[in-house]
């Protein structure tokens, strides 16, 4: 009996409540659904590249995908709507922030007790002091870019700037984030990641989710590499992974879940790319010790497709993705319980780059068929502990 527990990041299923006090360019997230919205891109040919044709996800659409899309925004996306196998349901957050930290503290049980700071909108987004203090630390006479960005147009604009000054790039976004970009190599990963982890705490106290080091290479155009790291702050109180390690049970993360929850809870780590992450996640479905949590995320819906606001690859990423779980689910063992979720939204059809708020999708496979209904994100922690018969303390409620 163990219990696997797979968030697709960002894989969002529209209709939150609260949507209309989310933003992107200025615009409200109001109406944003990212299942929806490539679902119908596909079926209309507008999501050809590299693919073609209607979305196909018959794995994830026969644990109640479509349905679950349904639910939580009123309406079917094309192409699915499968009779399920699962039990479905949508999950709504309540923590204020649509980042990753937020989603999967709340999936983890801890829905976040404080306002997140965001920087604002404008040149400089950062206060002068703080700026200081990152060249100090960095050993430099300034920084560049300070302001909102997507991090691939900030290497666009100041990448060669960096490779000449030595500066570092430092960008953020709406969500509660301080990004540093340098080069590889001329200025150095150690150097960035060390300096990530010295800014860290300073941002931490201003209630800034998490530092992310965000390494490049490449002499123009520049390539942002897999050494990517992020510094968050620690979760508010113990969340699931610790409950389960507190009860004697092994707690592996697949991706990288070790930053986002701070290595709270986390015995075993195993990162790489989604690809890598895939085979990982299968391993462990063979291999995993009785009673154990496997905490996945597969990232690259989010990072490479939907800041990226790149339709067909993250219409790719979903059917690769949908291919691999068709793999996995059938070598699942008596017993065990597999969920799919997902931490926020990230529509790649919407104004913007950064996340859009949106409902989740709850899928169980292990557990029989049937509805859910609409539930919390800190429900699926109480569901995970229950079916693991593990202790938890949490605001959710085992539907289970
Ligand atoms: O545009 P890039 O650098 O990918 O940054 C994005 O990644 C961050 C984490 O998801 C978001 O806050 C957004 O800023
Ligand atoms: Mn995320
Ligand atoms: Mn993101």
């Amino acid at each position: 009996m163990r219990a696997f527990l797979v968030v697709m990041d960002s894989v969002g299923i529209g209709g939150a409540p609260d949507a209309a006090e989310y933003f992107n360019d200025g615009l409200p997230d109001t109406g944003a659904n990212t299942l929806l919205h490539i679902a119908e891109a596909c079926a209309e040919g507008r999501a050809e590249q590299g693919r073609s044709g209607p979305l196909r996800l018959p794995v994830l659409d026969s644990l109640g995908l479509g349905r679950a899309c349904a639910l939580a925004g009123g309406t079917l996306p094309p192409g699915l709507g499968a009779e399920p196998t699962g039990l479905w349901g949508a999950a709504t957050e309540t923590s204020r922030g649509k980042d990753t930290p937020s989603g999967h503290w709340e999936l983890a049980g801890v829905p976040v007790p404080w306002d997140w700071h965001y920087f604002p909108d404008e040149q400089p987004a950062f206060p002068r002091d703080l700026m200081a203090e990152v060249a100090r630390l960095a050993g430099t006479e300034g920084t560049l870019a300070n302001c909102h960005g997507s991090g691939t147009v900030m290497l666009d604009q100041y990448g060669a700037e960096h490779i000449r000054t030595g500066w570092p790039i430092c960008y953020t976004s709406a969500d509660s984030v301080f990004q540093i970009a340098a080069h590889e190599e001329h200025f150095g990963l150690d150097r960035l990641l060390a300096l990530c982890e010295a800014v860290a705490p300073l941002v931490h106290e201003m209630k800034v989710g998490r530092v992310i080091a965000r390494p490049f290479v490449g002499e123009g155009p520049f390539t942002r590499t897999g050494n990517r790291h992020d510094y968050a702050i620690r979760p508010p109180q113990p969340i699931l992974t610790n409950w389960v390690q507190e009860a004697g049970h092994p707690v592996h993360a697949v991706g990288k879940l070790g930053d986002i929850l701070s290595m709270e809870g986390i015995d075993h780590l195993h990162k790489g790319d989604d690809a890598t992450l895939m085979d990982h996640l299968g391993r462990l479905v063979d291999e995993a010790e009785d009673g154990s949590l496997i905490f996945a995320n597969f990232v690259e819906f989010d990072s490479l497709f939907g800041h990226r606001r790149d339709v067909s690859g993250y219409a790719r990423a979903l059917e690769w993705f949908d291919e691999g779980l068709g793999h996995i689910l059938p070598r699942l063992q008596e017993g065990d319980i597999l969920v799919i979720t997902a931490d926020h939204g990230n529509d790649p059809t919407w104004p913007g780059t950064d996340h859009t708020r949106e409902r989740v999708p709850v899928l169980v496979a292990g557990r029989g068929a049937g509805s859910i209904g609409q539930i919390g994100f800190a429900d699926v922690a109480a569901s995970v502990a229950a079916h693991l018969k593990v202790e938890s303390d949490t605001c959710g409620k085992s539907f289970l």
